[in-house]
């Protein structure tokens, strides 16, 4: 039996992938499912262990959190909190689909996080580094391929000053993975979709199109 298909949103840090996937998710509630990825990072304020949005029922269920507290959580796609060794393990268990090194920490996608999204028939949505579009190529996950860019360099880091989760050495991380990014997504047949996040609004609809024909599937067959 085949799901719907697969989404994998790339680009730079920054960009605005959370923004996009965020307001996606609450406006197809019961449509996608976030794969909450594994990372060595440590947790922003405001992130929490294990959650995504698709866990949100499981969560208020089990952890008797306030409706609210989860609801205005700032990130929509948290991830598991792991050590290196953690990781390691688990990278060397064959857990992972795939997995990269970004600004210093770990990252990775574990096959469960995507069949957990798939036993519920929901579009697994995929936020992963231009690394990770690349390993996934390699596998049989047959995603649709995004990459949301920033309009310029100068904008990005405008964004992610304003942000203001990162230190000054993450930022220029972030900055030099980013031009990377842009360059290496320019590559022909990288990516299905680019789109500049310019305008918010604009980005949003162009994202929302290019999902309509699965959003869709999945809608139909909830009916
Ligand atoms: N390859 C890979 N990249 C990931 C994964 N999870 C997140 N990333 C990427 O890691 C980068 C940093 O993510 P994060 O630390 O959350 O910072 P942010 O994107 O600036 O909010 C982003 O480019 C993400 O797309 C993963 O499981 N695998
Ligand atoms: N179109 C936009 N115009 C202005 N600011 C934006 C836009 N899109 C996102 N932002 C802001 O830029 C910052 C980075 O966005 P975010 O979604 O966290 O990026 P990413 O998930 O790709 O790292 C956030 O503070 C967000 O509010």
């Amino acid at each position: 039996m085949s799901g719907p298909r697969p989404v994998v949103l790339s680009g730079p840090s920054g960009a605005g992938k959370s923004t996009l996937l965020k307001r996606l998710m609450k406006d197809y509630e019961g449509v996608f499912g976030f794969s909450v990825s594994h990372t060595t990072r440590n947790p922003r304020p405001g992130e929490e262990d294990g959650k995504g949005l698709n866990c949100l029922p499981m969560l208020l269920g089990a952890t008797l959190l306030p409706v609210a507290d989860v609801l205005t959580s700032e990130s929509s796609e948290d991830y598991h909190f792991v050590t290196r060794e953690k990781m390691q393990e688990g990278i060397d268990n064959e857990d992972f689909i795939e997995n990269a090194e970004f600004s210093g920490n770990m990252y990775g996608t574990s096959k469960s996080s995507i069949e957990d999204v798939q036993a519920q028939n929901l579009i697994c949505i995929l936020d992963v580094d231009i690394q990770g579009v690349k390993n996934i190529k390699k596998t049989d996950l047959n995603p649709i391929y995004i990459s949301i860019q920033p309009p310029s360099l100068e904008i990005l880091e405008k964004r992610l000053r304003d942000r203001q989760t990162e230190t000054e050495e993450s930022l220029q991380k972030r900055l030099e993975a980013a031009r990377i990014d842009m360059e290496l997504s320019k590559e022909p047949g990288v990516f299905d979709l680019i789109i500049i996040n310019d305008d918010l609004e604009e980005a949003y609809e162009l994202l929302k199109s290019a999902l309509m024909e699965e959003i869709q599937k999945v809608q139909d067959a909830n009916e």
